[in-house]
């Protein structure tokens, strides 16, 4: 890896028009405008956003914003979108996916005949796939045969909202490869965005794909009607057994008390901005669960990853007792209530074990 992000000019692409590929699009267009403010000899960086939707390709181009997500919110007029995916990924250096993971390995497939050989994989996704327990790394560098050092992922307490207009946040940009990672954090570092580096990929992205799946209980904490007390006791114990997992795939313990571990946790578990959250709250409150799909616009990664993540578990002998449950409501027709019951009544334990 060397010209695309050295000195040279830059082209990335951004595959997936929806909540975060918009706004994580807008941070790369406004990182590379603060540095060429700050060093106009900085290399100029092309930043281009894929869309399935042409009307979302059409606002973005005539408008500079994304009507469907974030209506008012006006967008870097450097970006540009377009719906063919092959004219995207012409001559990008920089590759970043954010489309939901289930789908990722068929849109790979699709897209790898147009993609550069010396590209950078960089995925924004929080899930496992189903049947194979892949994380999203894993896939990219199977389907797309890319060695470790060209596949790095960006996770941390973002909520998409948010950062769409500009307050502060930070994040992770994970590599095994530590020179990638710092040439990608210089690149998505904006006035409002601040990436940290970690060469921690498993522990990163099981905190990722993890916190959905407490949200969601979480979600459905808040809709029973439980106050602060259960909701902390279910966030800390979803860190424990996130950690838990996380340190039996290979990942470094304390990646979990950072951004992508403890932050993410937190700001998903807290916000109503979060689809995992509201998609639990509202089961919590009684609607059924294809009541709950139908309403539910965006990706909830965590309502399938639940699903991945357990069967990891038990492949590696984790407990994850919180996953399990959320796995029963989802899936299994338990209800919340009996649920928390089952949960509370489990085998009395120290509060550290398994790690
Ligand atoms: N929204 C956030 O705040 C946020 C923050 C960090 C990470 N993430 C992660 O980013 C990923 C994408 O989430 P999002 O919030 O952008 O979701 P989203 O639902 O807002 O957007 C998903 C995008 O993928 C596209 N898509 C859906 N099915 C597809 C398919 N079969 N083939 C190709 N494209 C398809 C949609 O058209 C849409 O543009 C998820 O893994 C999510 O966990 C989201
Ligand atoms: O809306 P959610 O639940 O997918 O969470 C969004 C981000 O992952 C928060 O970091």
């Amino acid at each position: 890896m060397t010209a695309p992000m050295g000195t040279d000019n830059v082209r990335i692409a951004v595959l997936g028009a929806g909540s975060w590929g918009t706004v994580f699009a807008n941070i790369i267009a406004d990182a590379a405008d603060l540095a060429r403010e700050r060093h106009p000899e900085a290399p100029a960086v092309e930043v281009v956003l894929w869309g399935r939707r042409a009307s979302v390709v059409e606002a973005v181009n005539r408008t500079s914003q994304n009507p469907d997500y974030f209506p008012g919110i006006d967008l870097n007029p450097r970006l540009t979108a377009t719906d063919d995916a092959a004219k995207a990924l012409s001559d990008a250096d920089v590759v970043v996916l954010a489309v939901p993971s289930q789908t990722l390995r068929g849109n790979l497939v699709e897209w790898r005949p147009h993609l550069r050989e010396d590209a950078v994989i960089v995925s924004l996704m929080k899930g496992v796939e189903l049947g194979t327990l892949s994380r999203v790394s894993q896939i990219i560098a199977e389907v797309l045969e890319f060695p470790e050092e060209r596949v790095a992922v960006v996770s941390g307490p973002n909520l998409a909202r948010e950062i769409a207009e500009r307050q502060p946040a930070t994040a992770v940009v994970a590599c095994p490869h530590e020179e990638t990672a710092v040439r990608l954090q210089s690149l998505f570092k904006s006035a409002y965005f601040r990436p940290y580096t970690s060469t921690d990929l498993v522990g990163v992205e099981i905190g990722g794909a993890m916190k959905n799946v407490i949200g969601l209980a979480v979600g459905m904490a808040e809709g029973m009607g439980f106050g602060d007390n259960t909701k902390a006791s279910l966030i800390t114990r979803g860190l424990a057994e996130t950690t838990r997992l996380a340190v039996a795939l290979g990942a470094d313990e304390h990646t979990l008390s950072g951004l992508a571990g403890m932050g993410d946790l937190v700001a998903t578990c807290s916000s109503p901005l979060s689809r995992n959250r509201t998609f639990g709250e509202k089961l919590g409150a009684g609607q059924t669960l294809e009541q709950v799909i139908a309403e539910t616009k965006q990706t909830a990664e965590g309502v399938k990853s639940s699903e991945s993540i357990l069967e990891l578990g038990w492949r590696h002998g984790v407990d994850l007792p919180i996953t399990e449950a959320v796995v029963k409501m989802l899936h299994h027709d338990l209800s919340p209530a009996e649920a928390l019951t089952a949960f509370m009544a489990r085998s009395s334990k120290p509060e550290r074990y398994g790690v």
